[in-house]
């Protein structure tokens, strides 16, 4: 397997596409801002714990998650704000957002692409993260599987395009020594 690192090719795009690929951009929000963000939301969001079958059991996701709709539910203190500066960066109308609570490195997601049977073509789904640090990995499904590590900073945003999601799967594996909680935020255009 081939390894990458981000800062191999290029800092901020670390895959290319006619829609954008995946482009890692630190620093869009301060550190006040992520800071506040995260403190209402890990105080107001609606968070749940979801369960899966798998291997005919019923097991926990290892995070808390949160969906809310931006275009017609009542928003935890900041969201709104958020979403609105991230759509005007990336120039996407963006009605949904999936936050995602990883309490500590024991917390992950697995290697997956975003279900795109929902997604509006061409709208790039993008990822803030908050809090703790924690690395994503991306990995192509056509061996041999190039593979690229980034470290998601507070204040960041990962922006994934549509069809990135066919090509490359992405997850937050977990991390063990990290104790910190940190929360991710995936705007996405619906189309439902
Ligand atoms: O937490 C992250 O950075 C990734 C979240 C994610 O992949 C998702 O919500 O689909
Ligand atoms: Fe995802």
């Amino acid at each position: 397997m081939h390894q990458h690192s981000l800062f191999d090719a290029d800092p901020q795009q670390p895959i290319r596409d006619a829609e954008g690929g995946v482009r890692y951009l630190p620093g869009v929000f301060d550190g006040e801002w992520s800071m506040r963000l995260f403190s209402a939301l890990l105080e107001h969001a609606a968070w749940t714990s979801q369960q899966r079958m798998m291997y005919e059991r019923l097991i926990e996701v290892p995070r808390r998650m949160a969906m809310y709709r931006l275009d017609r539910d009542t928003l935890p203190p900041m969201l709104a704000d958020t979403a609105e500066r991230i759509g005007e960066l990336l120039r996407a109308p963006f009605n949904s957002v999936g936050l995602n609570l990883y309490r500590d490195g024991r917390d992950s997601v697995a290697l997956h692409n975003d279900k795109l049977h929902n997604l509006a073509q061409g709208r790039p789904i993008a990822v803030l993260s908050l809090g703790a640090t924690r690395r994503m990995t991306v990995r192509a499904k056509r061996a041999p599987h190039a593979t690229w590590q980034l470290q998601l900073e507070s204040g960041s945003l990962v922006v994934m395009s549509h069809s990135s999601q066919q090509h490359y799967d992405h997850g937050i594996p977990k991390a063990p020594g990290v104790v910190d909680p940190r929360i991710s935020l995936a705007f996405r255009v619906r189309t439902d």
